[in-house]
């Protein structure tokens, strides 16, 4: 079993991640997770403190040679702003009367769509600055580190994942259009909005240009794709073993994700049973499907097809032109407190969502193969899949013709 925890604030020293349960001997290199963590500030609308910040990564554990060693990893990564936050986010107490104007001001205005107030009610807190630091997705920088680690180990037995924005605001890549492979990372990367559709990206640069004028911010929707899952990952027996439970917990625990689809997900409610599902066929190199509706999924199993789960981000909540709310402390109406903030973070997070997949995935892996070592759980990954009797084998995914397109109406 894998476990992972992360802790640390916004404006504090440095997060913090500690990834339980990873096996021996998977290669992990810093400049693999720096990789990742510069990939989550990449994005076409992102705020100032991309720009500035770096992610300080050092590595205090669970890692030797380039080596994991099977005891925690242990991730550090300082923020570098910290400098002018010393006062403000003080682990001891200091005069309130030092503390810098702007930085240091009480927050008493809650944003409307963020945690300040149920925050503040919950915690009992007389202003948000508690709330803000640790509910801000500075937090998912930890998660992507410790993501980067079990992408490393899905690496080894062949599972590769791709992440991918499907849409920004109102603009949506075609119906139909055909899924991005392991081997567009690097486009994916380069493309401003993370978007395979050239024609789509350069029309969502212009929908985040336009939410930017009007002094106001963007949502959308990530796909995250795996391939090469083996099928039997997950289970049908309980509720909580089921590999689509959990890879929507895993998403919808990222901030401002509010809607998560395994494959075609809603569509397939408004679709006749005749064409809602996956048929099957019997081929030379084993069964296939037809179509990939299901999204890699059945019974809460793998299918052993691409594994394709989609995840909708709600508009960034501290907006510009600033919502209605009231002051808590004064009393009566008031604008939301706003300083600066992304427009659209979409792309970051589908980066995030890519990362807790992986964490889900390498879980249900070890659930389902065990091993202290890389070559253990390879091995008894070989083995299973060796152990399928030839009727019921499934075509491997580059065999099947089927899994190819990321529609909602195919
Ligand atoms: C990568 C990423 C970046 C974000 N950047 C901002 C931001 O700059 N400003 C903001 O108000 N919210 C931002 N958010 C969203 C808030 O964290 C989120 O609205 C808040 O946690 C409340 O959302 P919830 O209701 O889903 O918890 C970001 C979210 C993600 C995933
Ligand atoms: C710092 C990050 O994202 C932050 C997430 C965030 C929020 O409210 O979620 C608010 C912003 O923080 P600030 O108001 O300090 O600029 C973002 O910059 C990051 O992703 O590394």
């Amino acid at each position: 079993m894998l476990r992972w925890l992360t802790a640390g604030e916004s404006h504090g020293p440095e997060l913090v991640a500690i990834l339980e349960g990873m096996p021996a001997g998977v290669p992990v290199s810093p400049e693999a997770i720096q990789a990742d963590l510069h990939r989550r500030t990449l994005g076409y609308g992102r705020g100032a403190r991309q720009k500035f910040e770096q992610d300080a990564l050092s590595i205090s554990g669970g890692i030797r040679f380039g080596l994991t060693m099977g005891s925690p990893v242990a991730l550090r990564i300082g923020n570098t702003e910290w400098p002018r936050w010393t006062a403000v986010m003080s682990a001891v107490p200091v005069d309130p009367e030092t503390l810098p104007a702007g930085r240091g001001a009480a927050l008493t205005r809650p944003r409307p769509g963020h945690a300040d107030l149920v925050g503040m009610q919950k915690y009992g807190f007389d202003e948000s600055r508690n709330v803000l630091e640790r509910a801000s997705a500075r937090e998912t920088a930890a998660r992507v580190a410790l993501g980067a680690v079990a992408r490393s180990f899905l690496a080894e037995l062949g599972i590769q994942l791709v992440s991918h924005t499907l849409s920004i605001g109102p603009v949506r890549v075609p119906e139909g259009s055909t899924l991005p492979g392991p081997a567009d990372v690097a486009a994916l990367d380069l493309d401003p909005l993370r978007c395979f559709d050239a024609t789509t990206s350069a029309l969502m640069v212009e929908e985040v240009d336009r939410a930017h004028d009007d002094g106001d911010t963007l949502g959308g929707v990530v796909e995250v794709l795996a391939y090469n899952v083996p099928p039997g990952l997950g289970s049908y027996t309980h509720w909580d073993r089921r590999l689509d439970s959990q890879l929507a917990a895993a998403l919808m625990g990222i901030q401002a994700i509010k809607g998560v689809e395994v494959g075609d997900g809603f569509a397939t409610a408004a679709r006749r049973g005749s064409r809602a599902h996956d048929e099957l066929f019997q081929t030379d190199d084993g069964i296939v499907r037809s179509t990939d509706r299901a999204g890699g999924t059945e019974g809460g199993m793998s299918t052993g097809t691409v594994l394709r789960v989609s995840a909708a981000m709600k508009p960034i909540s501290t907006v510009p032109h600033a919502l209605r709310t009231v002051d808590v402390a004064a009393g009566g109406a008031a604008e939301a407190h706003h300083q600066r903030s992304d427009v659209c973070a979409v792309p970051a997070a589908g980066v995030v969502a890519e990362a807790m997949v992986a964490l889900v995935l390498a879980n249900a892996v070890l659930e389902k193969f065990g091993g202290d070592s890389i070559v253990e759980t390879k091995r008894n990954l070989d083995g299973y899949l060796a152990a399928i009797p030839e009727n019921l084998r499934t075509a491997s995914a580059s065999d099947s013709s089927a899994g190819q397109n990321s529609s909602a109406g195919s």
